[in-house]
């Protein structure tokens, strides 16, 4: 196993990176893992909210979706500014994209998108994760919400990684080769 933040063999990201896609995808532990393989910092965007405002189910439950869109469209911009200098990784929340300013600002990053069906995250949604959108009826919320932003996705990608197979590691260094190719 190499060392941490060798696996990268020495690629330096031009921009940033940012992790989009639907739920349960994977955004975060892939981000999380490339991160490190490329010994970037890396930024969770949901992490920062919960860090700052409580977990996203109270969020929802106490202040509503409208704020819990407006604090993270705000987080977003924050650290995607912080990063003009030095790139970072950035794993975003499933509904991030859909805020026209956000969408915006990612024209300066590199927007990797995580390409995945419900028979890959059907067993982590069931699970029961503390998402609120897919609070009831999991399975279905989940597939009507990626169709619906599926277009989104797309049009805002610069790369698209299938992840229905394979483990964390081994999409992170597909990933790393997509990115060297791009
Ligand atoms: N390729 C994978 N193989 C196995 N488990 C995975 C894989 N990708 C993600 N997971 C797991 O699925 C769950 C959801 O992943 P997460 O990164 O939180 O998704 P997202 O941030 O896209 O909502 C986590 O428990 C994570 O560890
Ligand atoms: O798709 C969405 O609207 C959401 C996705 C979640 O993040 P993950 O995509 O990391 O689960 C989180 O931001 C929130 O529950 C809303
Ligand atoms: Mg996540």
């Amino acid at each position: 196993m190499p060392a941490r933040g060798t696996q990268g063999g020495g690629f330096v990201p031009p921009r940033t990176l940012v992790l989009i896609g639907p739920m349960a995808v994977g955004k975060s532990a892939i981000g999380q893992e490339l991160a490190k393989s490329l010994a970037l910092e890396f930024v969770d965007t949901d992490q920062k909210i919960v860090q700052k405002y409580g977990s996203i189910a109270e969020i929802f439950a106490g202040r509503g979706e409208n704020f819990f869109r407006r604090i993270e469209a705000k987080v977003i911009a924050d650290a995607l500014a912080a990063g003009t200098h030095r790139p970072v990784v950035m794993s975003l929340g499933g509904g991030a994209v859909l805020d026209a300013g956000t969408a915006q600002l990612l024209a300066d990053a590199t927007v990797i998108h995580l390409d995945a069906d419900l028979e890959t995250v059907r067993g982590r949604i069931l699970r029961g994760s503390g998402r609120p959108l897919l609070a009831e009826d999991p399975v279905e919320r989940w597939r009507q919400l990626a169709l619906a932003r599926g277009p989104v996705y797309r049009a805002l990608a610069d790369v698209t990684l299938d992840v229905r197979t394979g483990t964390v590691d081994v999409l992170v260094r597909e990933l790393i080769a997509l990115l060297r190719q791009s």
